[in-house]
């Protein structure tokens, strides 16, 4: 992280109709810094990206792209690349006719577009696809090609919502690799992610969305290492789902569980390997049957429950 913000987010609030989405966001990011924002489904993050990229004129606060308002001031909203949810590509058309495409549109100057398009190709690392049209590509070749469009006039931040959607965990290094490549060279990055795993890996900063305001914001480790201290998660696996009486157990030993797997619990101690091996005894004892005990540190998955939880100390 380099210099002054880039981007200025100040006291911005939105509503639907009668429903408040953005409730005082304030967010500051600077050249080179990768930013990912998460939050629950609907939490607002994609309406903050539409304000950010000033297709929704906030209520009340301010965005400053460079200096200048995004929804008023062209030439700040040239600053940025947008690759969204969806691919937003022409799907019968080559790759390189694509970022040709997509240099004219961003007022790339016309003798410019060729090297533009060689850039931008080398930059996500779609030269050896450069000619092979969209519809052909594999999900994360698409997503490669949609930041290849995003960046082909070269702005200053680069804009990603969800973009391991649709992207084999394979191809998710080559996504990491050209994002922090774009990094590198001091572009700076926004992005929306439910993949915890991609925002823990790669981002500078992390931000909780959560009734419509940023609840927690930081470096991930810095974070985590607050948040827990030295505590470790103990993660029960067990052989097949609980049942009530099951569930009670499990409560009643501290475990609560996982988002994701009904037979997967979790528990923060902080004597992690004695803990599991109370635990298991316990629930051996108890006729629960577990496949698995690990003991790993935590991770943003567990800060991510903290916040939704409402549990964080404020
Ligand atoms: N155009 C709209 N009109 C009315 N309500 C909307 C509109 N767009 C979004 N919403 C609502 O605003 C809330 C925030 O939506 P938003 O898409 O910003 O959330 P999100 O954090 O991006 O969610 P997700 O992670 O599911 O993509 C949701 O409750 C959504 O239903």
């Amino acid at each position: 992280m380099t210099g002054l913000p880039l981007l200025t987010v100040s006291g911005v609030r939105h509503a639907y109709g009668p429903r408040t989405v953005l409730a005082g966001v304030d967010l500051a990011l600077s050249p080179g810094e990768i930013y990912a924002l998460l939050g629950p489904n609907g939490a607002g993050k994609t309406t903050l990206i539409k304000t950010i990229c000033g297709r929704i004129r906030p209520e009340a606060g301010s965005v400053r792209l460079q200096g200048q308002d995004p929804a008023r001031v062209s030439a700040a909203r040239a600053g940025l690349g947008l690759v969204p949810q969806e691919i937003a590509l022409y799907a019968h058309l080559t790759v390189a006719e694509n970022l040709a495409t997509f240099a004219s549109l961003a007022q790339v100057p016309r003798r410019d577009v060729p090297a533009a398009v060689q850039r931008a190709l080398q930059l996500t690392r779609t030269v050896d696809r450069a000619h092979v049209p969209v519809r052909h590509l594999s999900g994360g070749y698409q997503r490669r090609a949609n930041i290849a469009a995003a960046i082909v006039h070269q702005p200053a931040l680069l804009i990603l919502d969800e973009p391991t959607v649709g992207v084999d965990i394979d191809a998710r290094e080559a996504l990491d690799a050209v994002i922090r490549g774009l990094r590198d060279l001091g572009v700076a990055v926004l992005l929306t992610t439910h993949d915890l795993e991609q925002a823990g890996s790669l981002a500078d900063r992390v931000g909780f969305l959560r009734d419509g305001a940023l609840v927690l914001e930081g470096p991930p480790q810095a974070l985590i290492a607050e948040a827990f201290g030295s505590r470790m998660e103990v993660l029960v696996e067990l052989s097949s789902e609980p049942d009530a009486a099951g569930e009670a157990l499990l409560t009643a030993a501290g475990l609560s569980r996982t988002a994701h797997r009904a037979r997967l619990w979790t528990c923060l101690e902080a004597d992690g390997y004695a803990a599991a091996g109370r635990l298991d005894k316990q629930l051996r004892k108890a006729g629960l049957c577990s496949r698995e005990i690990r003991v790993r540190e935590p991770s943003l998955h567990n800060l991510f429950s903290l916040v939704a939880e409402r549990t964080l100390a404020a």
